[in-house]
């Protein structure tokens, strides 16, 4: 029987990296978790051992804390670029940098000191390789929201198996995974960031919904018409159910007051939400 090596990479994965700047007695943190991942010339090192072009992980997260002091962390998605070229142009084994980053944001307590906003995290995934093409994505994760009316949800399918009552007025709650596509490199990462972040929570806040879905596409399509540097958006949101609690067997009715909110087993809804005239997108969502 003949074998051979497919697609492989390596990395090391969620170097936890903070920077402290020391402006005075003000202080200012990046909190970030970085993942860098190679590939190229890996076939010696899989078939025989020979490690000549391996960069060690290792090497690989002291280059991000080296660069963190060396160079500073502004935008997430200028430091993945910082680091992904830097792999690509000084290792000849290496002809392909994927950096993944993840921010989680801290507030301002006092000049030194901090408080840990929430579970929400800033996220990119940079690619650069040696051909010089380079994709952006910017995102976040675990965006969590709840809408207690507007929210319908009815007209389905139903068969055999079907239990589910159709409703006019529901809860609609859910932790939003998005991810988007800048369409070339940006001048103002945060800006975008911040404008794009802020058309998904109009949108899930303005939309009247029929179904998630429906809030899905609207989030991508209000993000896609308002912010002309990207052009695709990639959702995941999972269905965060509120289930009414029959509350009879004490005498009490229950108007769209007193859920139970479940954790598992949750709906899932993921979608993309791209300009017609979107560019490939290569290997940015690898
Ligand atoms: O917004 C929804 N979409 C669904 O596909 C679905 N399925 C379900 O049971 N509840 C819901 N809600």
């Amino acid at each position: 029987m003949s074998v051979k090596l497919g697609p492989n990479r390596y990395g090391k994965s969620e170097t936890r990296l903070v920077r402290v700047v020391r402006d005075g007695p003000v202080h200012h943190i990046k909190d970030l978790n970085v993942s860098t991942s190679l590939s190229g010339d890996m076939e010696a090192a899989h078939l025989t051992g020979d490690n000549a072009g391996v960069l060690p992980t290792d090497t690989q997260k002291n280059t991000a804390y080296a660069f963190a002091k060396r160079h500073g962390v502004g935008q997430i998605e200028e430091f993945a670029l910082l680091l992904a070229r830097h792999f690509v142009t000084t290792q000849p084994s290496i002809h392909h940098a994927r950096v993944e980053i993840g921010e989680y944001a801290w507030s301002r307590g006092g000049p030194h000191s901090f408080v840990r906003d929430g579970g929400e995290v800033r996220t990119c995934v940079v690619h650069h390789d040696r051909d010089g093409r380079t994709t952006v994505l910017s995102g976040l994760t675990d965006l969590v929201v709840l809408n207690t009316t507007g929210s319908e949800f009815h007209g389905y399918v139903v068969d055999e198996y079907t239990t589910l009552p159709p409703t006019t007025d529901r809860v609609l709650a859910t932790a939003v995974t998005a991810r988007w596509r800048h369409t070339g490199e940006s001048e103002s990462y945060g800006k975008s960031y911040e404008e794009v972040r802020r058309c998904l929570l109009e949108a899930f806040a303005g939309t009247h919904s029929r179904s998630l879905q429906q809030t899905l596409y609207a989030m991508g399509e209000h993000a896609l018409t308002t912010c002309p540097e990207i052009c695709e958006v990639r959702l995941s949101m999972p269905n965060k159910h509120h289930f009414l609690v029959d509350l009879s067997p004490f005498g009490l009715d229950n108007d769209n007051e007193v859920y139970h909110a479940a954790d598992r087993p949750y709906g899932l809804i993921e979608g993309s939400v791209l300009r017609e005239d979107a560019p490939d997108a290569g290997f940015a969502w690898e």
